[in-house]
């Protein structure tokens, strides 16, 4: 009996083992059926499919489910997991353990018990809701009498994402994955181009599959991009090299730009007015110059000219001409005001500016036309007038005012050759702006000369002698605030004699061999040329005497320069605030440097006060240098100059030149700043662009003329903190608290909003070796300052800690004006190394920002740099 029953266990054993192994072969064929031919059935714990079965049971009372499935064949293939979406007719009450277990694992484990909270609360079993969901596009059109739509979706807006992507999902969390729920905001997150759920390194290939369309979750693919995400599309990310093989990174930059359900759609540009057909876009997209990163919007196309631009604004390229695209062009399609016209559109201010610059007469109600290789006529006089973009001086303006010019050859006539494809070269050679700002002295120019022997041409022939006249002039400057001091000296030193300066110069002697009544006194010849120097100082004019008549006067110069009296009064040189250390690098050759023949060197290029302006060699291959005409250097220090500097001059310092032009004065007038150049620093080029301030910036226009820098990098000199600014009688003013007011009156300008700012805090060395003398407490804005002992013990450590703390004060007065965070540097700029070390950290910057608005991982606290690691407190603390 027993062994009846122990057999007839073993029998019904035997056949729930058999059951249990066909029921296992069952589910292996269906998975082998799901797969792609020849990939591995994935055991239980590796299983990451979400999988359905065919409902076989009796029929139920209620309307079933219907989702249509993905097409599985985009889904396979290649390297990464494929993620199944399913055909679900499962009723409730027959969905397995399994399917709801796989069906967990498919959904981030964060958003899955979210929405299984939702089912609960609502008293349904949690299923795929995901796959409901994400397979929306798939689904019949509603009211499908065949397949009735039975499961709710969620509300689509306009671009098609359902409320949950549109209201922030958990898993959108910054740093957060949306599958995983795992958070490191440190940490790289691949971004979907669709609905913008961002996964971590582990899961972005099973929440992506094999990328059929770039990177888009699987339930996103065949959905268009989100707008925002077109200009990364087909630039590949840091983890996906990381993730895939190059060859596998390719292939999906490829499909990403190139699958048609990342194609712009024709109706999503107005041109002139109209949506475009698909044919009007493929002409478009197909011509020989195509707009660039084309987004869906309005524009406005003149096709005789080939300018294009967003509608209501100026121009912001040139595009092949004669293209049967949109509506015709109307007269207020760039929102001009100015009763100009090109082509019947009205034009805007900053190109009547141009024009005005570029000498093309235009009063009022003129009509031009403007024909695509630049050549105008006014309408209906039939004769050319010139050519628009033919001077290499109006390309340069038009840079500026970020116009557009054409490309193709210097004389701006285009060269559209069938053989030259121009879709892969830029448009122009111009690349993003980075704006060098600085207060007066704060080594601005120097930077920008370093930069340039880093990364730009050399200094032209013309520059150099600029340069040349600019030190000239410069050392008649540094004589004249030593003869000013020695005055003020010597009244003081004779007042305490009680002796007046009168009979003292009474005593001195022509021979120089006289008794001198103090130690400040000089002779008769010195005195009278003394006199001279300081009257036309005060005048205004000694940029009109020198360096015209430097040789001539050379000799006196150095007879100064070796002159006791002065020698006395450079010791005092700390009480001569307008006089900068490189007074007397530059007095000791004062007959070297006054010679016909003198070329300066690297160092004294670097060393001279201030920069050439924007004159340079016509045959300099850079676009912005070539062909700007070369003007005299007398003009070119008086009219070419001031503008920049303008800011603080008024109406009524405007003063005449030798050539009796008058200097421009008005706030609105551009800056000529030297000519800019490309810095290499990625495979982006930057332009750097070099302008000195002067004065208040409220209201300052040319600034609006940059208002498309990637950058404002802005330079504070840290010695200025004991340093007066005389601008006038009782006008002193400590220099950092003007250089602070000019830093939020740039900050706050609002032509920069949104722009990041880098500070450069300059002059590190001047800083460290004086700290120890003059505390830093002495500018009222650093009164708080308060050393800790054992930091401060050392020079150079208490150097560290102020230059930290200075940094603070900038940051938290930026963070207060913008709620950004401020990006701080340190050089000291006559040392080339620590500048190419500031601009290394300022690509950095650009690429975190760039990262940041692709908000693609967050950011540790890298807002600091110092060239010197050890004199940080900042760096060691962190
Ligand atoms: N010691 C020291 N001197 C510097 C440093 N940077 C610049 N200088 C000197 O400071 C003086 C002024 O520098 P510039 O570069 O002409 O200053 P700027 O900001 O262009 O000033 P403006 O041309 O007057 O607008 C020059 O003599 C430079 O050699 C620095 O880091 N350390
Ligand atoms: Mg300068």
């Amino acid at each position: 009996m027993a062994a009846a029953a122990a057999a007839a266990a073993a029998a019904a054993s035997a056949v729930a083992a058999e059951e249990k192994e066909g029921e296992e072969r069952a589910w292996k064929e269906m998975l082998m059926r799901m797969l792609p031919p020849g990939a591995p059935v994935p055991d239980d714990e590796q299983l990451d499919y979400s999988i359905a079965m065919e409902y076989v049971g009796p029929t139920v009372p209620h309307d079933v489910p219907q989702i249509h499935p993905v097409d599985a064949r985009f889904l396979m293939g290649q390297s990464a997991s494929a993620l199944v979406s399913v055909q679900e007719y499962l009723a409730p009450q027959r969905r397995t353990s399994l399917s709801r277990r796989l069906s967990q694992r498919f959904l981030g484990a964060v958003e899955q018990s979210q929405r299984q909270e939702m089912m609960e609360s609502e008293g349904e079993d949690a299923y795929s809701p995901r796959a409901s969901s994400s397979v929306h596009d798939q689904s019949p059109p509603s009211g499908s009498p065949a397949e009735p739509a039975a499961v709710t979706f969620n509300h689509v807006d306009e671009q098609g994402r359902d409320e949950d992507e549109v209201s922030e999902p958990i898993g959108r969390k910054r740093g957060v994955c949306s599958r995983c729920g795992k958070g490191n905001v440190l940490r790289e997150r691949e971004a979907c181009l669709v609905c913008d759920s961002r996964y971590c390194s582990n899961c972005v290939l099973k929440a992506m599959g094999s990328m059929p369309e770039g990177r888009k979750c699987v339930s996103c693919i065949g959905r268009p991009i989100d707008e925002s995400k077109r200009s990364s599309l087909g630039k590949s990310s840091r983890m996906l090299c990381r993730l895939c093989s190059p060859l596998e990174v390719r292939q999906i930059m490829k499909a990403e730009k190139e699958c048609p359900a990342n194609q712009l759609l024709p109706e999503q540009l107005v041109v002139n007015g109209r949506p475009l057909r698909q044919e009007e876009l493929d002409e478009i997209l197909g011509c020989p110059i195509p707009p660039r990163r084309l987004k869906p919007g309005r524009y406005w196309y003149d096709k005789d000219s080939g300018l294009w631009g967003k509608e209501g604004e100026k121009p912001h390229l040139i595009i092949s001409s004669k293209l049967n695209v949109g509506g015709k062009l109307r007269t207020d399609a760039s929102n001009g005001n100015t009763q100009v016209y090109i082509n019947g559109r009205e034009i805007t201010k900053t190109e009547l500016r141009v024009l005005k610059l570029a000498k093309v007469q235009c009063p009022r109600e003129t009509h031009f036309w403007l024909y695509d290789d630049g050549s105008y006529e006014e309408e209906g006089q039939n004769n050319i007038k010139g050519n628009i973009w033919g001077k290499a001086s109006t390309r340069l303006i038009c840079s500026l005012f970020s116009l557009p010019t054409p490309p193709g050859n210097s004389n701006g006539i285009s060269e559209h050759s069938p053989t030259f494809s121009t879709r892969s070269v830029p448009m122009y050679q111009v690349g993003q702006k980075l704006l060098l700002l600085g207060p007066e002295g704060s080594g601005s120019s120097t930077i920008f000369k370093q930069a340039k022997f880093l990364y730009g041409n050399k200094f032209s022939p013309e520059e150099l002698h600029e340069i040349k006249l600019m030190i000239q002039r410069n050392m008649y400057k540094y004589l004249g605030t030593l003869l000013e001091g020695r005055e003020r000296f010597e009244e003081e030193a004779l007042e305490g004699k009680n002796c007046t300066i009168d009979a003292a110069a009474s005593d001195a002697r022509d021979d120089g061999a006289e008794t001198r009544p103090c130690i400040y006194s000089i002779n008769k010849r010195l005195k009278h040329f003394s006199d001279w120097l300081l009257e036309i100082m005060a005048m205004g004019d000694l940029e009109a005497f020198f360096p015209a008549a430097t040789r001539e006067y050379a000799p006196v110069v150095d007879e100064f320069w070796k002159d006791p009296a002065i020698r006395e009064t450079y010791k005092r040189k700390n009480e001569l605030h307008s006089l900068p250390d490189v007074a007397s690098y530059f007095l000791d050759q004062a007959i070297e440097i006054s010679s016909n023949d003198y070329e300066p060197s690297e160092k004294d290029i670097l060393y001279a006060e201030g920069s050439p302006s924007a004159t340079a060699s016509p045959s300099s291959s850079s676009p912005w240098t070539t062909g700007i005409p070369y003007r005299s250097p007398t003009r070119t220090s008086t009219t070419a100059r001031l503008p920049i500097k303008v800011n603080s001059l008024s109406n009524s310092n405007a003063k005449s030149n030798l050539m009796g032009e008058t200097a421009p004065n008005e706030v609105n007038t551009p800056p000529p700043p030297p000519p800019p150049f490309f810095l290499p620093l990625s495979l982006c080029r930057y332009q750097l662009i070099l302008a000195s301030l002067r004065g208040p910036t409220e209201g300052c226009k040319w600034l609006e003329m940059f208002e498309d820098a990637r950058a404002v990098i802005f330079c504070v000199a840290l010695s200025d903190y004991d340093q007066v600014l005389a601008r006038g009688p009782g006008q002193a003013r400590n220099k950092m608290m003007a250089s602070r007011d000019l830093f939020e009156g740039v900050v706050r300008h609002p032509s920069f909003r949104g722009t990041p700012f880098v500070l450069l805090l300059n002059k590190y060395d001047a800083f460290e070796e004086k700290i120890g003398r003059s505390p830093l407490a002495t500018c009222e804005w650093f009164r708080d300052f308060s050393p800790v002992s054992a930091q401060g013990s050392s020079g150079q450590s208490l150097a560290g800690h102020a230059f930290y703390y200075i940094a603070c004060k900038f940051k938290d007065l930026y963070f207060s004006l913008t709620r950004q965070k401020l990006f701080v540097g340190q050089t000291r700029a006559r040392e080339r190394a620590t500048v190419d070390e500031a601009f290394r950290y300022i690509r950095e910057v650009l690429k975190w920002e760039d990262a940041r608005q692709g908000n693609l991982y967050g950011l540790a606290d890298e807002s600091f740099f110092s060239t010197d690691i050890s004199s940080s407190p900042f760096i060691r603390q962190e």
